[in-house]
């Protein structure tokens, strides 16, 4: 037996951090929503207990260092299930690029193998699995829109943004979310309003969304890496109603209600940036998680 689950990138519309923790993670408050870019993960049924992880990106592990690998092993273990799985992961989300996809693929691995492996583990108990992979692997499962705090693993929905284009824009170079984390200095860091995005977000009022984006750790990466600030100046000239950095980075994404805004800003991209997309925000939770 296979079944298919798509696994969407996410973007941060404000990401702060209130403080580190004993630890070492850091404390945030974050408003994320889901993109229509999206992994497609396929899942086979194996009889033999075994995890077998595909794909044809050369920068995605096929071993247990693979967020996949460890969302079915947690599965396994906490369940019992004899069965395996083969997991072919289809990468179309740009990999280390702030847009959590290996958080996404194990969210959707976690969701797939609960239907495969016909475990009926309610939402908010496989959510509350997924905070073992990693921070971002709670709101990955749950999807939709939400503010997330503790270290990401604690999520409330919120309204979806108002409809518009997302503009994305990775340059090519790798970032460490660990390194940016550790050279967050708190005291002199801008920090963005999330109560003034909640607030744009329970109004449906787009330009205050577009005015309350910030990302704290946007100045640490643009620091590393000064490409990062030359995307967000040419998105920003070519008409984008907003541009920030998303999660660590290094993507920039950019708003604009109007489609030919959006045409514009890729445009002005494509050539110089060699991962550019135009996509729309996925909005809502889906019915079925
Ligand atoms: C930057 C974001 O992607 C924004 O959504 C997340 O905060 C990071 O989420 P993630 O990649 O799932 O992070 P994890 O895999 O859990 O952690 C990677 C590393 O980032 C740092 N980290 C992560 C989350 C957090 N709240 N505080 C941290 O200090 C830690 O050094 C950790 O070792
Ligand atoms: N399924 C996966 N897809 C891509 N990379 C993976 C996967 N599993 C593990 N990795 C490893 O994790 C690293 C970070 O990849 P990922 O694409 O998840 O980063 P990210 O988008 O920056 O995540 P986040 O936004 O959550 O910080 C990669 O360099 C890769 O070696």
């Amino acid at each position: 037996m296979k079944l298919m689950e798509k696994a969407p990138a996410k973007i941060n519309l404000s990401l702060d951090v209130l403080h580190k923790r004993d630890d070492g993670f850091h404390e945030v408050e974050m408003v994320m929503t889901t993109v229509d870019l999206a992994d497609r993960i396929e899942l086979e049924y194996l009889d033999e207990d075994r995890i077998i992880i595909e794909s044809e990106n050369r920068f995605v592990p096929n071993d247990e260092r693979n967020l996949a690998f460890r969302a079915a092993k947690l599965l396994k273990d906490k369940y019992g299930v004899s069965a395996g799985v083969r997991i072919f992961i289809e990468k179309n989300i740009p990999v280390a690029a702030g847009l959590a996809g290996g958080s996404s693929d194990a969210a959707a691995v976690l969701r797939g193998l609960n239907r495969l492996w016909e475990l009926d583990i309610d939402t908010s108990e496989l959510a509350l699995l997924g905070s073992e992979i990693g921070s971002d692997v709670t709101f990955c499962v749950l999807g939709g829109t939400g503010l997330a705090k503790g270290r990401g693993e604690k999520v409330t929905e919120l309204p979806a943004p108002p409809p518009c284009w997302v503009v994305l824009a990775k340059p090519s170079i790798g970032v460490s979310t660990a390194t940016v984390y550790q050279k967050l200095d708190l005291e002199t860091a801008e920090h963005p309003q999330t109560s003034a995005m909640i607030d744009a977000l329970e109004k449906g009022d787009f330009d205050q969304v577009c005015q309350s984006v910030g990302n704290v750790l946007e100045y640490v990466t643009t620091r590393l890496h000064p490409q990062v600030n030359q995307i967000k100046d040419q998105m920003s000239q070519a008409g984008a109603d907003a541009v920030l950095m998303s999660g660590s980075g290094p993507t920039v994404f950019a708003l604009a209600q109007q489609e030919t805004r959006a045409q514009r800003i890729y445009n002005s991209l494509k050539g110089f940036c060699e991962e550019v997309y135009i996509v729309r925000m996925l909005g809502n939770r889906p019915d079925t998680c």
